[in-house]
């Protein structure tokens, strides 16, 4: 029987970026238009990567801005971190580069597994205010994934939850090499 591999993974961002929208379209395989502030909700779906299976545990966050406090169980147990923005908003892209620098003085490791998203790119004809390039060059400097995206689109979304357990397998195997460590 083959392995089945338990993942926790936290979607942040500021308010209405579409973090609920991405998690109701990966599970649910639908997109909603109305939109109700998250207070936090907790998603699980078995994931086939390759030939691997994972039980992957989503929380859907309540928007954070600057001057969120993030709790100790924004940290403890999780895996890795899917960061949203919206490239239709500016300040949605500033708070994610704080939300980043928050976790990443309280993650403790070297290599944090993060896959950054500008969604709401089916806006971006219209209402753009961030540069594709612009998120292309944070995620470069965090060394993180990076996509755009739509909530509205069920493949390009799906994406984004496989980048990031890929990712997280990624860092944990680089960990392992250079430490010399192997996880049991
Ligand atoms: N056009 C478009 N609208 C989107 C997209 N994603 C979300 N929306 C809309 O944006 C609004 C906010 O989406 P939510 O998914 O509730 O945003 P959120 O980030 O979970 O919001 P909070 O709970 O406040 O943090 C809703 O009206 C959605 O329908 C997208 O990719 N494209």
């Amino acid at each position: 029987m083959p392995l089945v591999r338990y993942r926790k993974v936290l979607i942040l961002g500021y308010r209405a970026v579409g973090k609920t929208s991405l998690a109701h379209q990966f599970v649910e395989g639908k997109f909603v238009e109305c939109y109700e502030p998250t207070v936090e909700s907790t998603y699980n779906k078995m994931v086939v990567v390759g030939k691997d299976e994972f039980q992957l545990q989503l929380v859907d966050t309540a928007g954070q801005d600057e001057y969120t406090i993030l709790p100790h169980s924004f940290i403890i147990g999780i895996h890795g971190y899917v960061l949203v923005y919206s490239v239709t908003s500016l300040q949605s892209f500033q708070v994610v580069k704080t939300l980043h620098n928050k976790l990443y003085e309280s993650w403790g490791k070297t290599r944090m597994p993060v896959v950054l998203v500008g969604n709401k790119a089916d806006l971006s004809l219209q209402s753009r205010e961030v540069k594709t390039d612009e998120g292309k060059k944070l995620a470069e400097s965090w060394g993180a994934i990076f996509l755009e995206s739509s909530a509205k689109e069920s493949q390009v979304t799906q994406g984004i939850f496989m980048k990031i357990i890929e990712e997280i397998d990624r860092v944990d195997n680089s960990y392992s090499r250079s430490t010399g460590c192997h996880l049991m």
